[in-house]
Formats: structure tokens, C-alpha cells, sequence
């Protein structure tokens, strides 16, 4: 049971996470955070040593909210330092260190159990007062409760906090939500879906937990996901990682196998033709089952006119924020208008944001999919919304493109004689022949996929001018070859 005490803090909370946030990749916004504190729950240390609690944050510069797990310790946590929020005085306890909490192992422990039911969520501010808003869901597929050894923070790039966790009887990751929203979360209700379905191109799902937070307006409480436990893949690479390689004409891939090749073609392109046409067949796959077992619609009038619409309005945003792409602007629109008159496939739940580094290679289970979160950047409610699955289908297509746009920036280092244009369109090919194995071939979409490659270059865009400038020339140069040799 928690305790809470009636205390000064010194610096409080907010303001101790407010000089903290803005260097975190999770945090969205541009300046300063202005932080507003919504809401609050605790869990129980069952050593009593450790004071665990979540706070719900409104950054009230552009109204998101953040979930700031934290950890309260009376001494510096071993190795924690670079974990370390900042220390505060406790008018009661004395001093405090203060943790990001998914760094801490007493937090994670306690937030396993919870997903799996065997822990609840206190008050955040009243004593030995159950939080019953916050709870945890088990998955009925996954049978036994992982008992933690270790845990490690997932390094690099990432809009949440994933958090590693060397368990009993097999390796878990907790996957901690940055920014919440009221509403469903893709990320968990497809994974889960695909999972219920036995799908083979997900990884397990272990359980999740359900949240509560009061809104800005003070009324009501918005309720969300908070938290995802799913099997951590713990063998696998990326395919970002696998292209980058392949086409360096680097590192041949483990379990390859050639396939009919011509005599022009290296074989590094063999090698990955053959795993492009593989996961070709395994998103047709995952279109496939995500249609059987969750809605579709059928794309009338009224539907392809808001698709279209999003379309015009993300191209209306990346021309305010990027000037460079103003001699684009007419046939960006033509492409657009080209794409309202032709014919849509059924519309139905998709992967939202499928490119490379979403995509694991598993030498046990070949490609598996991950993070079916959708764009950051789009509102829940368009990532809950049915779409196309050309959708999918042109980000994996870009994020091909990106492998070559990295490897021709200055300073990239590939084997001589490797023409990593050449490598993206045949990887391009292969990957949309395996998809035409299983389902319609995009190609005979051509125009709709073509604007569906646009508006994944216009999202890039955005994207990278928000938080990857040095990036930004690749859509770049991607939107003006596109427009070069589109037709509509
Ligand atoms: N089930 C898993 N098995 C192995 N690695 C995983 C798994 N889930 C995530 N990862 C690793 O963690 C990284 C971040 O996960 P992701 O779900 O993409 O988070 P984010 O939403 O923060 O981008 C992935 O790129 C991958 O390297
Ligand atoms: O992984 P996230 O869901 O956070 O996705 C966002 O970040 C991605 C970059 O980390 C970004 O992807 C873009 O860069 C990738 C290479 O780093 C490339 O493979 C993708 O094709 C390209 O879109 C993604 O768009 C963004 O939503």
C-alpha cells in the first residue's frame, strides 16, 4: 500500500521534470515545455524502499500529454546516473534522487506485474488507496508470468520507451507509451488482434495496461493504453539494418538462398530480391488477416474524398514548412486529383507506419512485424480510422528508397562497383512481386500508388524538418524523381 506524505518538495516535480524533458527523443515539442500536471498513480516497491509514480503531464505550448514515469530513492541508484531526472528535498524523507523510472528495475518488476494482473495501481496523492482506473490485461494467449532477471533500456531512435527485460521463461520487452490520447492504441489493439489470429508475423502479445487521466479541462478523465508487454525477438536485427548491409554490397545474409538470377545481377541483389519478395508476401499476409478478423469498408465517393482530403491538407503543411518544395506544388496537386478518380481498394486496418526499421529479421521466424502504432505525427483517431493498404505498401517502398538515398549521401561508404539505385528498384520489384503473390499486385494501382508514395515523401518531409533536418534532403530528392516520372 502506498504512502503518501503530506510534504514540501524541493525543486517539485514538474518543475524538476520540466528542466528535464525537452532533451528527451520522446518529447515532441520545439521550446521550452510549459508542464501542467493532469493526474497521477503509484505503485508499491514490496521492499517499501523505493517510491514509484506515474505523472500525466500536459505540455500546455501544444496541449500533448505525457506520461513521466518516475522512481523516488533515498540513495543514487547503481549505474543510474545518466537515468537521473534530478534530486529534490523531501520535507519528511530528506533528500531524493530522482529516476526516469524505465531505467529503474524496480519500476519495471512492478509494471510487468501489473500488465499481467498480479499487481495494482494506487492513488498518486491519497494513501493506501487503490487506483482501479489503472489496470493491467493480461493476453489469454501467453500462459506463464515472465519473472524479471535484469532489464535494459532499447537504445536509439524511438518515439517511446521500450524496455528490455531478460526474464524466465523468455525475454519480454515492456514498451512504455511517451505521449497518451484518449482512445484505443493501434499499436496494441492490432498486434493483439493479429496475435488472437495466430499469426505468424507478429511477435506474441504478453499483456497490456488500461489508463485514466484527467483532462485538460479539468471535467472528466480521458481513458487510453499506457503500456504493451509483448516476446522480445531477442536474435533479431532490423531490416533497415539487413538493407543498409545488403545494399553496401556488405555482410551476405544469414539463411539467404539464391534465387533464378540473371548473369548482370550482383549477388547482394540476389540475396535481398529473394528476402524483398518474402516480405512482399508476408504485408499482403498481415493485410490479409487484419481484413478477415477486424472491419472493412468498401471505399465509396464520400470515403476516397477524405482520404484525399488528408492528402491535400499533409501537402498543404509540408509546402508552409518546407519552401523548397513550391515548384512542386502544381503537379503535386494534379497527382492528387489523379488519385480521387481512380480506383481504391477495400479499406480496412493497416500497419499505419510501415517502413524497415519496423520490420524484424528473426532467424527463427523469418520477417516479423512491429510497432503498429500508425504515423506519430497523424491524430489517434485517423490511426484508429480503415485505410488503404497501399498505405503500407508505398512506406516500405520509400523506406527502400531511403536505403539508397542514405548510402549516396556524402561521406557513405559501399563496395566498388555497387550501384545502390539500381539495388533499390530491383528490392522495389521483388518486394511488390511477393505482395502480388498473395493479393492484388500494387502495380496495376499504379497512379493511386504513386500518390501514396507522394504522401509518405510528404509525411517524411514533415517529419524530418521537425526532427531530423540533416534527413530532410532524402524525401527531398525522392518527391522531385517521383514527379519527374509520374504521369497522372
Ligand atoms: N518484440 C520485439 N522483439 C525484438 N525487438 C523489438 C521488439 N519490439 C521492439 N523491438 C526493438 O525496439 C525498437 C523500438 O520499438 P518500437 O515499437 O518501434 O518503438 P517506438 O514506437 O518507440 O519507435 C525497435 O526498432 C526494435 O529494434
Ligand atoms: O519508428 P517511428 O514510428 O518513430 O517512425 C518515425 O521515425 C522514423 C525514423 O526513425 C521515420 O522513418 C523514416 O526514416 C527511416 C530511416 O531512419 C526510413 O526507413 C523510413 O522509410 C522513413 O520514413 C518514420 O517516417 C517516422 O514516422
Amino acid at each position: 500500500m502506498a504512502t503518501v506524505h503530506d510534504a514540501t518538495l524541493s525543486p517539485g516535480k514538474v518543475e524538476l521534470v520540466a528542466g528535464w524533458i525537452g532533451a528527451q527523443r520522446w518529447y515532441t515539442g520545439t521550446g521550452r515545455p510549459r508542464l501542467r500536471a493532469l493526474d497521477s498513480w503509484r505503485l508499491d516497491d514490496p521492499a517499501g524502499e523505493v517510491g514509484i509514480e506515474t505523472l500525466v503531464l500536459l505540455d500546455e505550448v501544444d496541449s500533448v500529454v505525457y506520461q513521466v514515469p518516475l522512481t523516488y530513492r533515498g540513495a543514487p541508484l547503481e549505474g543510474g546516473g545518466a537515468a537521473l531526472v534530478g534530486e529534490m528535498d523531501h520535507s519528511v524523507l530528506g533528500r531524493r534522487w530522482v529516476y526516469d523510472a524505465p531505467h529503474d528495475p524496480v519500476y519495471v518488476e512492478q509494471l510487468l506485474a501489473l500488465a499481467r494482473g498480479r499487481a495494482a495501481a494506487q492513488h498518486g496523492s491519497v494513501s493506501d488507496t487503490p487506483e482501479p482506473d489503472v489496470r493491467g490485461v493480461p493476453h489469454p494467449t501467453w500462459p506463464n508470468d515472465p519473472v524479471v532477471r535484469s532489464s535494459r533500456v532499447h537504445g536509439g531512435e524511438q518515439s517511446n520507451t521500450s524496455v528490455v527485460v531478460d526474464a524466465t521463461p523468455s525475454p519480454v520487452v515492456v514498451k512504455i507509451f511517451r505521449t497518451l490520447a484518449a482512445g484505443d492504441n493501434p499499436d496494441i489493439t492490432l498486434q493483439e488482434a493479429l496475435a488472437q489470429a495466430q499469426s505468424p508475423f507478429v511477435p506474441a502479445s504478453i499483456g497490456h495496461v488500461e489508463g485514466a487521466w484527467t483532462r485538460p479541462d479539468g471535467e472528466q478523465r480521458d481513458h487510453g493504453q499506457i503500456a504493451f508487454v509483448q516476446e522480445y525477438l531477442a536474435d533479431s536485427t532490423d531490416a533497415w539494418q539487413v538493407g543498409l548491409e545488403q545494399a553496401a554490397g556488405g555482410t551476405p545474409l544469414r539463411g539467404a538462398h539464391a534465387v533464378r538470377g540473371t548473369h548482370s545481377v550482383a549477388p547482394q541483389d540476389i540475396a535481398f530480391a529473394d528476402r524483398a519478395r518474402e516480405l512482399g508476401r508476408v504485408t499482403a499476409q498481415v493485410h490479409s488477416t487484419l481484413a478477415r478478423v477486424l472491419p472493412t469498408r468498401t471505399a465509396d465517393a464520400a470515403a476516397v474524398s477524405e482520404h484525399v482530403g488528408r492528402m491535400r491538407r499533409r501537402a498543404g503543411i509540408a509546402l508552409g514548412e518546407v519552401p523548397a518544395l513550391a515548384a512542386h506544388e502544381g503537379q503535386i496537386n494534379r497527382l492528387l486529383r489523379a488519385a480521387e478518380k481512380a480506383d481504391w481498394p477495400v479499406l480496412q486496418r493497416i500497419h499505419g507506419d510501415l517502413h524497415l526499421g519496423q520490420v524484424l529479421d528473426s532467424p527463427r521466424r523469418g520477417w516479423v512485424l512491429i510497432d503498429f502504432e500508425g504515423e506519430p505525427l497523424r491524430p489517434l483517431a485517423e490511426r484508429n480510422a480503415l485505410d488503404s493498404p497501399l498505405r503500407d505498401v508505398a512506406g516500405l517502398l520509400r523506406s527502400l528508397d531511403y536505403v539508397a538515398g542514405t548510402l549516396t549521401r556524402p561521406g557513405a561508404r559501399t563496395a566498388p562497383g555497387v550501384d545502390v539505385r539500381q539495388w533499390c528498384t530491383r528490392a522495389q520489384e521483388a518486394f511488390l512481386d511477393g505482395y502480388g503473390e498473395i493479393d492484388t499486385d500494387p502495380r496495376e494501382r499504379e497512379t493511386l500508388l504513386t500518390a501514396f508514395v507522394l504522401d509518405k515523401a510528404l509525411y517524411e518531409v514533415i517529419y524530418e524538418a521537425r526532427n531530423r533536418p540533416s534527413w530532410l534532403p532524402l524525401p527531398l530528392e525522392a518527391i522531385d524523381r517521383l514527379l519527374k516520372e509520374a504521369h497522372p
